[in-house]
């Protein structure tokens, strides 16, 4: 059982001897260094998010008017992270959001492998994106013997969204996350003003150019035409999903299926009703919709509709490991964190990724510990309160 806290003895005691961490340890610092790296283009599409932002910057915010109440008295020596998902044993509750563009994290273009390492080395669990700069089979191979789901944003072409899901089988991911959300991306203020939109550079197609099905709707191959292939790929993006469609991507797969988007309890229980096996809880990130109640409000109304019947997996506004544990407190089985762990792709590929992992489990691990809660069991138990009513 891995005591997670003992990152931040390993801080102190390299501090003894002048050693001072070579990546902040803080999000508003992570947030600055990982800016100061990028170009303008990486920056402003990682960091932005629709419209001014509000549903964004709510996200973060909202975790704020959760509080937690500690208990003395109880043996927490030893904290336990553990949970599992789909049968699969995990250490802790966090894992990686999917994030289309990790590729252009890092300087060398292959962000993804870098974050599938990152999992490998620390047993956070990757959610691959679709758009990806590296094929999903190189990056389930790089995640080594941590689990990894396979998140797929559904093409409208039926035989390439049954040949990405098959592929994704085959190469052993453990879920389907099919994301409901983005079949159009929103308004994005930051990217429209600078006319940058990284997918039509083709940074983010490789699943896509490797694959046969997609291939076979060309006149001529990528690596001949790559223009015309990135053409050919918007015009099959982004398939409107509706209930209906849920008995066809059912039959892709014997893997379980996660919705990805879920913000209203009649969507979850629809979702269960249908057959769904898990419901993940996220407004993107405050990327898609502007004007939406932050995410992290949303959840013990949709926990509680879910009622333990399938795993809740949450993600929009996570900066700290405080924030991991209120999501668990507030119903989160998996809690799943973005953007920051891109800003450690960018300071350090593979390792800055996995300080940031390290650290938001070292935090959440010593709250645990001083708060009195020796399981994730215990901090569901005690709750979080709203404090602003
Ligand atoms: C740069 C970027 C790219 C993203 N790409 C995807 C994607 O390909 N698929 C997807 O389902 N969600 C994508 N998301 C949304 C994340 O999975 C997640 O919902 C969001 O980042 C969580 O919010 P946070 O960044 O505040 O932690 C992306 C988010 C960012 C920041
Ligand atoms: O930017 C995003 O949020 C996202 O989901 C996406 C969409 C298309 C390409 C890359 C990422």
């Amino acid at each position: 059982m891995p005591q997670y806290g003992d990152y931040q003895n390993a801080i102190y005691l390299a501090g003894l001897s002048g050693v001072v961490p070579e990546w902040p340890v803080d999000h508003a610092t992570l947030r600055a260094r990982a800016a100061a790296h990028w170009p303008a283009s990486v920056r402003d599409y990682v960091q932005g998010g629709c419209g001014d932002e509000a549903t964004q910057d709510a996200n973060a915010a909202a975790f704020g008017h959760w509080g937690l109440t500690p208990r003395m008295m109880v043996d927490t020596a030893r904290r336990d992270l553990s949970t599992s998902l789909f049968g699969r044993a995990l250490p802790s509750p966090l894992f990686m959001a999917p994030i289309g563009v990790n590729g252009i994290c890092t300087d060398d273009g292959h962000g993804d492998l870098a974050a599938a390492r990152a999992a490998a080395a620390t047993g956070v669990p990757l959610c691959a994106s679709t758009l990806a700069n590296d094929p999903l089979e190189d990056v389930r191979a790089a995640c080594g013997d941590t689990p990894a789901l396979f998140q797929l944003y559904t093409p409208r072409d039926p035989d390439v969204a049954a040949s990405l899901v098959a592929r994704a089988e085959a190469a052993g991911y453990a879920a389907i996350v099919v994301t409901l959300d983005t079949w159009v991306t929103g308004w994005r203020p930051r990217d429209l003003n600078t006319g940058n939109f990284p997918q039509l550079r083709g940074h983010v197609l490789a699943n896509y150019f490797t694959d046969p099905a997609f291939r076979a709707l060309l006149p001529q191959p990528p690596e001949q035409d790559a223009q015309a292939a990135i053409m050919t790929w918007a015009a099959t993006f982004g398939r409107v999903l509706t209930w209906a469609d849920l008995p066809w991507l059912r039959s892709l797969t014997s893997l379980p299926i996660v919705l990805k988007g879920i913000c209203h309890p009649d969507d979850a229980r629809r979702a269960i009703d249908a057959g769904a096996d898990g419901i993940y809880v996220s407004n993107h990130g405050g990327r898609q919709a502007n004007g939406g109640i932050a995410a992290i409000d949303l959840l013990p109304d949709i926990a509680a509709v879910v009622a333990g019947r399938v795993p809740v997996l949450f993600d929009s506004g996570i900066r700290s490991g405080t924030d991991v544990i209120k999501a668990v407190a507030l119903g989160a089985d998996l809690v799943g964190v973005g953007r920051p762990y891109c800003y450690g792709l960018a300071l350090g590929g593979a390792d800055g990724c996995a300080h940031v992992l390290k650290c938001l489990l070292a935090e959440a691990d010593l709250l645990m510990a001083v708060d009195g809660w020796p399981t994730l069991a215990a901090v569901r138990e005690a709750g979080a309160r709203r404090t602003d009513r």
